[in-house]
């Protein structure tokens, strides 16, 4: 066929192109295709195997012109000659040489396909002979090509006739056996712009550029497309121009698809391989022929590294248990499919790999494919999954809580755990299948929607109290928190309830507490605080006034320690009932702690004096309450109590100014000797004011040391000696010079100062104690007393800090002589028993101080471990003109002597007093006619220097 595609034809390197193949093999004439270069045979038909009586294998490779083949090698060459020169020869004479000798004629045509020469040869005999063989031949050609599904085609190009086998016909969309007819007809059917292309192929083969003619066109028949491949050779006429073309036709649609199909596929293949993102290894003889960039970065290697590598020498599988499955995968004896194993990349990492592995054909060759899938992260986060599935599991049937879920739209219960029957007392089997409504566990249904709106809108909802219906109809309130779920891909609800009317109860019940003090259920401090101010918009608004009563019961501290706690509480809500019982609904009575109490009185509409008395008038009917008798644990009782007054709005509005304010008018009653009212004045706001300040300096004093010890000798008349001293405090102060205790005493012992005073006072007395006797200037058997303060003496740690003291100066216990009042003793009887045993087991001396001032009780002093009773200097200072002074002391030192204690009188300044103490049998005087208090230097002077005293 005339014309040429803009594709070039297909090169038969080899006789491998499959129509040229079965035209090659089925042409009725020798026929041998040699190398144009070399003119080395390259295959040879079986016409031409059987007309030389050659095997194909002895011909195959050999050199065509010097191969046995050729009656004439020399035509032979000069025929080739003639070839290179015309690009193509017709008809030319040549004798085959037979394998045995034979001599065949044939005539040659000589074409050349490329780099290939294709020689026909086709016998040269008489006319008849020849016509009947060129019959024989062309039908044999026919039946060749019928075979091969190939059309012939036969042009005469000067008339533009054209003769078409009924193949090529059909081909061509014609019904026709053979067709005759004229070659622009009989391509009617062909695409226009494939037909452009066959006419410039017939000009580029008609200009000799082409000796050979191969192109593939379109044509259209009954709408389908069809791909034709035609090949034709030009024949020329005996003046060399082109006379007719004869060629062959045949379908080569299905071909083409196939080659499209694979021509894409491959392309598709490496862009897919190339880019995939999952690693890909492709082996060919179980070597690496290339990676994608994902398994070079996975595995950590440069396709360099791998290729033309086995996977063993890179260590991808080596150490494998695994190892033979993977070979074999290599050498494509079986495929892989969800193989998983573990891989060592090249940093030494493990990476756990499903991999898969596919016998695969590229470029005619036989590969192996293995694909990996990097499931480490995956099978790790499906191991936490199934593991926080595992959680979630235990936490919905262990959890003490209600869990439940349920569908979202319908309230369906899905799933409920057992704390859900345990709250509403529906079994799970009663529960999974119905719908919250049908349950009724909602006492409002809007709730749940309102809870549903809420958890979408925020995400969740937490902490919600409500209300639901228990399956016996009990409501109970409950905290529930709601977060949305998606169980297979049904909108849930998760849902967790707790029930909390305990948690209620004792929410309410802290609160209570919190605002009321326990044993009475009294207001407390922080209620009273809010209930003055209440009170006090109200009066401002209705100008009113009010009270704030301050109370304090007289010496409950003796009910508690000596009648125990409990009778002490029992009193307190005797007091609390009676205090109650006396004021107005709109009063309040709050409990500050221990025995103090609080009368809010309000409502007043009188000021100044009337105030005063109105105020006045209930306080003391409140005192009237509290002193009439009670009868507690068994215990009669009559208490007295001390009520300090603040006037509101007058002395403050604050629950703290009236406090203190009222608190400072009780300090007054107190020091007036309690059981009694006073109001609140101006000037006992200086004296407390003042009493502050003493208190802040009296702590700076402590802190800087300013207090230092005083003695004062004790004389014994029997040795005529100084036997022992007493210690006596004072304060050095930086501007006011030495201040004695009588200034400050009392604020120390008010405050909690006394306590560290006291110990500082112990410390200096034992070291003094130390000192003296190192110098010598003492014996063992002197006696240093200390005064001990009420406060001190109580103190849970008073024991253990006299024993320190005397271990850490290391002095004989029995030189340290304590002093304690008789308001010490009569306080809490047993607990300063139990003290002075304590200590008196250690050594330490005990003397009561002031003997005679207060209970001077037989009773409790012959319970008591005292060693000595010093007779107060108020008794001694009159005592030789004063009968009932001498009388006191005479009867004191008759208590010494039968109960056989020591007796020392204090105050002694004169002979006088001191002849009538000593005929009154007193042997032991301290005072200033035996030496006033002085410092510690003076003292040792005296014990180095004692005075003639001469006493008699
Ligand atoms: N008019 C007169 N007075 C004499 C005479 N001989 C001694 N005095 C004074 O009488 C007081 C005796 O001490 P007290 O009865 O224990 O009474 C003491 C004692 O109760 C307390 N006190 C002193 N030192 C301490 C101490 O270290 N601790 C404690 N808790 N209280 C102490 O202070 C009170 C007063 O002590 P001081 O002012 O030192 O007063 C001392 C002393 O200076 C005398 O012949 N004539």
């Amino acid at each position: 066929m005339p014309g040429k595609t803009g594709v070039a034809p297909p090169t038969p390197s080899t006789a491998t192109d499959s129509s040229f193949v079965l035209l090659f093999n089925g042409m009725p004439g020798p026929a041998l295709l040699i190398d144009s270069q070399t003119q080395l045979i390259i295959d040879a038909n079986p016409a031409f195997i059987e007309a030389t009586q050659y095997e194909r294998q002895q011909l195959l490779g050999q050199p065509a012109g010097d191969f046995p083949l050729w009656g004439h090698p020399r035509r032979w060459r000069a025929m080739m000659r003639s070839q290179q020169r015309h690009n193509s020869l017709h008809d030319q004479p040549i004798e085959l040489l037979r394998r045995d000798g034979g001599l065949l004629s044939y005539q040659v045509s000589i074409v050349k396909l490329n780099q290939q020469l294709l020689l026909c040869l086709q016998p040269r005999s008489s006319s008849n002979a020849s016509d009947q063989a060129l019959k024989d031949s062309r039908s044999r050609l026919k039946m060749a090509l019928e075979a091969g599904q190939m059309g012939i085609w036969d042009w005469q190009i000067a008339t533009d006739a054209l003769h078409c086998s009924a193949r090529s016909a059909e081909l061509h969309g014609f019904q026709s056996d053979d067709w005759d007819g004229c070659a622009s007809h009989f391509l009617q059917h062909v695409v226009a712009e494939d037909r452009q292309a066959i006419r410039r192929a017939f000009i580029a083969i008609c200009r000799g550029r082409e000796p050979r003619y191969r192109l593939t066109y379109r044509v259209t028949v009954n709408k389908r497309q069809r791909w034709l491949q035609a090949t034709a050779t030009l024949h020329l006429n005996q003046q060399g121009r082109p006379a007719r073309m004869i060629g062959t036709l045949v379908d080569i649609t299905d071909q083409r698809r196939n080659q499209n199909a694979l021509v894409e596929s491959e392309a598709k293949f490496a862009i897919l391989f190339q880019n995939a993102p999952d690693p890909y290894c492709l082996l060919h003889n179980q070597r690496v022929i290339e990676v994608n960039q994902s398994f070079a970065r996975t595995f950590g290697y440069s396709a360099l590294d791998l290729i033309g590598r086995q996977p063993e020498e890179i260590g991808l599988w080596s150490s494998h248990s695994a190892h033979r499955s993977l070979q074999q995968a290599a050498r494509g004896e079986r495929e892989l499919h969800g193989f998983t194993e573990t891989f060592s990349t090249n940093n030494g990492h493990l990476l756990l790999c499903e991999v898969g592995s596919t016998r695969i054909r590229i470029n005619h060759q036989q590969c192996v494919l293995f694909s990996f899938r990097d499931i480490t992260a995956r099978t790790q986060a499906e191991s936490a999954l199934r593991a926080s599935e595992d959680k979630f599991a235990r936490a919905f049937k262990g959890s003490p809580d209600s869990i439940s879920i349920s569908e979202l739209k319908t309230g369906r219960q899905l799933e409920v755990n057992d704390g859900f029957c345990r709250l509403t007392g529906y079994s799970s089997e009663e529960a999974i299948g119905r719908t919250v409504d049908e349950l009724g566990i909602w006492i409002d249904a809007n709730e749940r929607d309102d809870l549903i709106r809420t958890m979408e809108e925020k995400g969740g909802v937490y902490g919600r109290e409500m209300r639901i219906r228990t399956r016996h109809g009990k409501e109970i309130l409950v905290s529930i928190s709601a977060q949305p779920l998606t169980l297979d891909g049904l909108d849930c609800m998760l849902l967790t309830a707790r029930d909390i009317s305990e948690q209620k109860r004792i929410e309410a019940r802290v609160k209570h507490l919190a605002y009321h003090d326990a044993l009475t259920n009294l207001p407390n401090r922080l209620l009273l605080s809010d209930r003055l101010s209440q009170l006090n918009a109200l009066h401002q608004r209705h100008g009113l006034r009010g009270a704030l009563l301050f109370f304090d019961l007289d010496h409950f501290k003796h009910i508690n320690d000596s009648l125990g706690h409990s009778c002490g509480d029992a009193v307190l809500q005797e007091v609390t009932r009676r205090l109650l019982c006396r004021v107005r609904a709109e009063d309040t009575v709050a409990r500050l702690g221990g025995d103090e109490f609080v009368v809010l009185l309000s409502g007043f509409t009188s000021n100044g004096a009337a105030l005063a008395q109105e105020v006045e008038r209930a306080a003391r009917e409140l005192l009237d309450a509290i002193s009439a008798p009670m009868q507690i644990e068994g215990h009669a009782l009559q208490l007295s109590a001390s009520i300090g007054i603040a006037l509101i709005p007058d002395h403050g509005d604050s629950a703290e100014d009236l406090l203190k304010r009222a608190d400072i008018a009780l300090y007054r009653v107190k020091e007036r000797g309690r059981d009694g009212i006073a109001f609140f004045e101006q000037s006992m706001q200086v004296a407390a004011s003042e009493r502050l300040a003493i208190e802040s300096e009296l702590r700076r004093a402590i802190s800087k040391g300013q207090f230092c010890l005083y003695y004062q000798p004790q004389f014994d008349y029997r040795s005529q000696r100084i036997e022992g001293a007493e210690s006596l405090l004072r304060w050095q102060h930086p501007e006011r010079g030495l201040i004695g205790p009588g200034a400050f005493i009392d604020v120390l012992e008010q405050s909690t100062l006394i306590l560290e005073a006291g110990r500082q006072i112990l410390h200096q007395a034992c070291a003094f104690i130390a000192e003296l006797l190192e110098a010598g200037l003492i014996t063992p058997q002197f006696s240093l007393s200390v005064n001990i303060s009420p406060r001190q003496f109580r103190h849970a740690s008073f024991v253990d800090d006299v024993l320190e003291a005397i271990a850490l100066h290391d002095i004989p216990t029995r030189c340290l002589s304590l002093e304690i009042t008789e308001g010490i003793v009569i306080e809490n009887i047993n607990d300063t028993i139990d003290k002075m045993n304590l200590l008196r087991s250690h050594g330490v001396h005990f003397a009561i101080d002031d003997f005679g001032t207060g209970y001077s009780s037989l009773s409790y002093l012959k319970q008591l471990p005292v060693d000595l009773l010093k007779i107060d200097q108020s008794f001694v200072r009159d005592c030789p003109h004063n009968p009932n002074d001498a009388e006191i002391i005479r009867a004191i030192i008759a208590i010494a002597t039968s109960l056989h204690l020591g007796l020392i009188a204090e105050g002694v300044e004169t002979q006088e007093q001191l002849t009538f103490l000593h005929q009154q049998g007193c042997e032991q005087f301290q005072g200033y006619l035996f030496g006033r208090p002085m410092d510690a230097s003076q003292l040792r002077s005296l014990l180095q220097n004692p005075p003639d005293y001469a006493v008699t």
